[in-house]
């Protein structure tokens, strides 16, 4: 027998499986896949709704892992450069504010994840019950996550001091696993920049701001680019946050599949 899931894996998978019951339906062809560790849950619902369904489709990752778990599901895997238009994209969230504004890049992967989410018709977000918040920079403590080209990123951390960054402001390191800076999937370094409240209680205009310095290829803040926010609550419920601005509460149905 496989082991429980701890809360907030469980939570994880309602948000991800209510999501795909929600936004993937026969008719769509062209599904994104994003990164981090709500997105295997995304794909296990989708694979639950059969070969028949999933013949006809094509999934677009967003970097090396979801690659990986769209190749491991037996799905069929496709390029962006391929299929620049996309029907659904579910994603997972570092932190999300009622107007769906959020922060990703927690892995790195926020590059490829804004382009699939703008290639889509409908983006999505699936998160955990800890990942909802008023204000960004609340409940994810590590900052803004940026993707820059490795060329002259020392002018570009004091010119994100200028705009207000806690002068602490370095590369992501790898740790323990490689001595070095983090490279993205892109071959590109990141930095998480933490601002102050006053900064990130307006995150569109942080965003113009920060993606107007050269050498930054993307922001980690995707403001008004979710159709609806899906968050797995500890009691087994799933708070759906709507681009309307409607909260609906909606109990699970499929917690011990
Ligand atoms: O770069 C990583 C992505 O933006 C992830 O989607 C984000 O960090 C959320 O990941 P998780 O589902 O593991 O919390």
């Amino acid at each position: 027998m496989s082991k429980p899931l701890s809360a907030i894996e469980a939570a994880k998978r309602l948000a991800a499986y209510t999501a795909v019951d929600h936004h993937i339906f026969p008719q769509h062809r062209v599904i994104g896949i994003g990164s981090g560790s709500t997105v295997p849950y995304v794909v296990e619902r989708i694979v639950a709704q059969g070969q028949e369904a999933n013949r006809h489709r094509v999934f677009i990752p967003t970097g090396f892992q979801s690659k990986n778990l769209i190749v491991d599901a037996g799905l069929v895997l496709g390029d962006i450069e391929q299929f620049p238009n996309i029907d659904v994209t579910i994603d997972g969230a570092d932190e999300v504010d009622d107007h769906l504004n959020c922060i990703k890049g927690g892995g790195g992967c926020q590059y490829r994840e804004k382009v699939l989410a703008e290639a889509a018709t409908t983006f999505v977000l699936v998160a955990d019950y800890r990942k909802k918040s008023l204000v960004l920079g609340t409940t994810w403590h590590h900052g803004v996550p940026l993707e820059l080209v490795p060329f002259g990123y020392a002018r570009v951390l004091q010119r994100l001091v200028a705009l207000g960054a806690q002068p602490s402001v370095t590369l992501r390191m790898a740790g323990a696993a490689k001595a070095g800076p983090v490279v993205s999937d892109n071959g590109n370094f990141i930095v998480d920049a933490i601002f102050p409240e006053e900064r990130m209680r307006h995150p569109t205009e942080l965003l113009k701001e920060l993606k107007g310095l050269t050498g930054i290829v993307e922001v980690g803040l995707f403001c008004g680019m979710a159709k609806a926010a899906y968050f797995g609550n500890e009691d087994g419920s799933v708070t759906i946050r709507k681009v309307d601005g409607s909260v609906e509460e909606v109990a699970a149905v499929h917690n011990d599949e």
